[in-house]
C-alpha cells in the first residue's frame, strides 16, 4: 500500500523547476538548478500537509481559486522563525505547484490525499466548539471567527458552535445532549473553560460506562472525544503547559492534523465524593490565598494575579497541615532529574506501553492492572505534619508565562504521576526565594525549606481538633467578610458530603461569594491572628473543603496538541526519512 503512494516528478513553482518527490512520510520538494550545487529543498512530513486543493488558491483575506489546469495548491504546517515563548510557533505554509499535464496533476492530488489519509487517523472532521465570549481579555468570539474558522473552512472541518450564555453551561451539555458523530471538543477560552469540558467528558463517560466517580480507587475509564483548546483566557496553563505558546493559529493547526496527547488527571475527593478534576494544580496555603484574593479583583483582567501575588505573599501566612501520600510505583523518572517532558517523550511513551499492554496503536486494550489502585494498604503512606507555606500537587509542568519552567519543571504530561511539592514555613526572604525561582531556571526545589516527591495519591488533613476549630473561627469572623448567608454555607460545608450538594456549589465566582476566606492582607497586615485554615486552588477554582484526598489517573483524557516541540532538541532526522517517529521538525 505504501508503494501505491510514492509518486515523484517534475514541477514547477513560479518560474523555477523543481523535483516534487512524494515517499510514504514526506513529500518533498527540490529545486533543479544545474549551476548552483546546493540544492534547497522543502521537507513537510505527510502528516503535517493540511489541505490539497486543485488550482491556485488563496485563503486571505477570501478564498479565491484560479483553476488553472495543471496546477495545484498545497496548504501546509510551517514553524515560524520565531520562537513562541517556550515552543514552536506553527503558521500556515503554502505552496502553488504547475505540472506539465492535467493528468500529473490529477495524479498529485489524488496521491497526496491518499497519504494524508493513510498518515493522519484522527483528524477531526465534525467538531463542538465551546466559546466563552469573557474569558480573558474577552476576546474569544473573534480569535474564533477570524482565526480558527477560515483554517476548519479550509480543511473542510464542520463545527457546531456553542457560544455560551452562563458559567457551566459547557459542561452541562456535555454531560446531557447528544454527542453522536463529533469527534471532539474545542474549548475557546482559559483555564476554567477547558476544566468544564474536562468535567463534562469525563463524567460523561463515566456515566456511560456505569462508573462511579466517587470513589478514588475506581479505575475511570479514558475519554473516547479528544479536546483542543484555543487560549482565550487569562493563564491559559493548561494551553502553554502541553503546546508550549499560546497561539490560537498554532493550536488550531494541532487540532486539523488531529495530534494526540494524552494527560493525566487528578480527582479530589472529600468524604467519599467527588470535589472535582484538576490536570494542573492543587494548591493550599500560597495559591489558594493568591486565587481568594485574585477573584475579588476579576476586573482588573489577568493583571489580578499579579497583584493578588504580592498582597498575599506580604501578609506572610503558613498553615498547620498533615500531609500524606503514596509514592509512585516503578517511577520512570524522578523530579530532580532536570529532565523536561517535550513532544515525543520516552518516559510518557513507556507509561503508555504499561497503560494499554496490548494494543499496537496504544489505546484499545486498557490495563486495570497498571492503574490498580485499591489494594494499597495503609502503611505505604507517607505521612509528614507540621506549618507549610504552601502544599502543591501538579500533574504536569504548570508552566505558563508567568512560569516558563512551571511549578515542577520535570513534571510529564501522561506518567500516571503527579508532583507533591512541600514548601515548610520559613521566613519571608527565603520564600520569596522560592516564589523567584518559578520565575527564572534557577531550581526551585533547591532549597532547604522545599521537598518534591513523585507520587500517585495525596491525602491532605488539618490536625485532630483543628478543623473544627477552623470553621467555627471562620463562621466567628462574619464582621470581617461573612454574612448570615455565608455562616449558613459554611455550616453545610463542615458537615455536608454529598456530591449533589457540591455540584450546586458552581463556579470560583459563586465560590468566592459563599465561602468568603478573610482577606489574607488584612488578616496578615493589619489583625493580630491569622486565620487556621487556607483554602485549596484546584485549576483557579477553590475548593469547599480543606480536608482531601487526590488519586491521579494515568492518560484519562487526549489533547490536540503533541507536547512542548523545543526545536533545538531535534534529533537529527535526514531529510525524507521514512521513519521518524518523532514526526521530525527539520524542515
Ligand atoms: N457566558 C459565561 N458567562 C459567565 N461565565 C462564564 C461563561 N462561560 C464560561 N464561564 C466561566 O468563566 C470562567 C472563566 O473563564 P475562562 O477560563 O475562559 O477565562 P479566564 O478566567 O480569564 O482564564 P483562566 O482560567 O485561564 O485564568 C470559567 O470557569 C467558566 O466556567
Ligand atoms: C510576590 C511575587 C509572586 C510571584 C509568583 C510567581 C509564581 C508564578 C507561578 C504560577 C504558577 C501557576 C500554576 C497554574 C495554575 C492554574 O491551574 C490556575 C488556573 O489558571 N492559575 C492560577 C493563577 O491559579
Ligand atoms: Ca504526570
Amino acid at each position: 500500500m505504501e508503494t501505491d503512494l510514492k509518486l515523484e516528478s517534475s514541477v514547477f513553482v513560479g518560474n523555477q523547476r523543481y523535483r516534487a518527490v512524494l515517499t510514504g512520510w514526506h513529500f518533498n520538494w527540490t529545486e533543479v538548478d544545474k549551476k548552483h550545487r546546493d540544492k534547497k529543498t522543502i521537507s513537510v512530513p505527510v502528516a503535517e500537509v493540511l489541505a490539497v486543493e486543485e488550482g491556485r488558491v488563496e485563503i486571505l483575506p477570501k478564498k479565491l481559486v484560479e483553476d488553472k489546469d495543471k496546477d495545484f495548491t498545497v496548504f501546509y504546517v510551517k514553524r515560524s522563525s520565531s520562537r513562541g515563548s517556550s515552543g514552536l510557533l506553527w503558521r500556515l505554509g503554502r505552496t502553488q505547484f504547475r505540472c506539465p499535464s492535467r493528468v500529473l496533476r490529477d495524479q498529485w492530488t489524488k496521491h497526496l490525499r491518499a497519504a494524508v489519509k493513510t498518515h493522519s487517523p484522527l483528524r477531526p472532521h465534525k467538531l463542538l466548539v465551546f466559546i466563552n465570549p469573557f474569558g480573558g481579555k474577552r476576546k474569544g468570539r473573534k480569535i474564533y471567527h477570524s482565526v480558527v474558522a477560515p483554517l476548519f473552512e479550509l480543511v473542510g472541518i464542520s463545527s457546531h458552535v456553542i457560544v455560551t450564555e452562563r458559567a457551566n453551561q459547557a459542561r452541562d451539555h456535555l454531560l446531557k445532549k447528544d454527542l453522536t458523530g463529533f469527534d471532539g471538543v474545542v474549548c475557546v477560552g482559559g483555564d476554567g473553560m477547558f476544566g468544564e469540558i474536562l468535567h463534562g467528558l469525563i463524567g460523561r463517560t463515566q456515566q456511560e460506562s456505569g462508573l462511579c466517580e466517587n470513589d478514588p480507587a475506581v479505575t475511570l475509564q479514558p475519554c473516547p472525544l479528544h479536546i483542543g483548546i484555543i487560549p482565550a483566557g487569562s493563564t491559559d496553563c493548561v494551553c502553554y503547559a502541553t503546546v508550549g505558546v499560546i497561539d490560537p493559529v498554532t493550536s488550531a493547526l494541532h487540532i486539523i492534523i488531529g495530534d494526540s496527547q494524552p494527560l493525566d488527571v487528578c480527582s479530589v475527593h472529600h468524604a467519599s465524593a467527588l470535589v472535582r478534576y484538576s490536570v494542573s494544580l492543587v494548591g493550599y496555603g500560597f495559591y489558594g490565598d493568591v486565587l481568594a484574593e485574585s477573584e475579588k479583583h476579576r476586573w482588573m483582567g489577568p493583571l489580578r494575579y499579579d497583584y493578588s501575588g504580592a498582597v498575599v505573599y506580604l501578609s506572610n501566612r503558613s498553615y498547620k497541615g498533615i500531609v500524606q501520600y503514596l509514592p509512585a510505583d516503578r517511577p520512570l523518572s524522578s523530579p530532580r532529574d532536570k529532565t523536561r517532558c517535550l513532544s515525543g517523550c520516552s518516559v510518557c511513551s513507556r507509561s503508555t506501553e504499561r497503560l494499554f499492554p496490548h494494543s499496537p496503536d496504544s489505546g484499545t486494550v486498557y490495563s486495570a492492572q497498571y492503574s490498580q489502585f485499591s489494594n494499597v494498604s495503609e502503611g505505604q503512606w507517607v505521612s509528614v505534619e507540621g506549618r507549610f507555606r504552601c502544599v502543591s500537587l501538579t500533574c504536569m509542568s504548570s508552566c505558563c508565562p508567568k512560569s516558563p519552567q512551571g511549578l515542577s519543571p520535570s513534571a510529564h504530561l501522561a506518567d500516571g504521576t503527579g508532583d507533591l511539592i512541600l514548601v515548610w514555613d520559613t521566613n519571608p526572604l527565603g520564600f520569596l526565594k522560592f516564589l523567584y525561582r518559578h520565575t527564572s531556571t534557577q531550581d526551585q526545589f533547591d532549597l532547604p525549606f522545599v521537598e518534591v516527591h513523585r507520587v500517585k495519591a495525596v491525602r491532605f488533613s488539618l490536625a485532630s481538633g483543628e478543623e473544627e476549630d477552623a470553621y467555627e473561627e471562620l463562621a466567628g469572623q462574619g464582621s470581617v467578610g461573612m454574612d448570615e448567608e455565608d455562616r449558613g454555607y459554611v455550616e453545610t460545608v463542615s458537615r455536608s458530603s454529598s456530591q449533589q450538594q457540591l455540584a450546586a456549589i458552581g463556579t470560583r465566582r459563586q465560590m468566592t461569594k459563599e465561602l468568603k476566606t478573610p482577606s489574607p492582607f488584612l488578616c496578615g497586615l493589619c489583625c493580630s491572628k491569622s486565620p487556621p485554615v487556607s483554602v485549596w486552588n484546584c485549576d483557579g477554582e477553590i475548593l469547599p473543603f480543606t480536608e482531601i484526598v487526590c488519586r491521579i489517573h494515568c492518560q484519562l483524557v487526549r489533547l490536540y496538541a503533541r507536547g512542548i516541540e523545543d526545536g533545538t532538541a531535534a534529533h537529527n532526522c535526514s531529510e525524507g526519512s521514512d521513519k521518524c517517529e518523532r514526526r521530525c521538525i527539520l524542515h
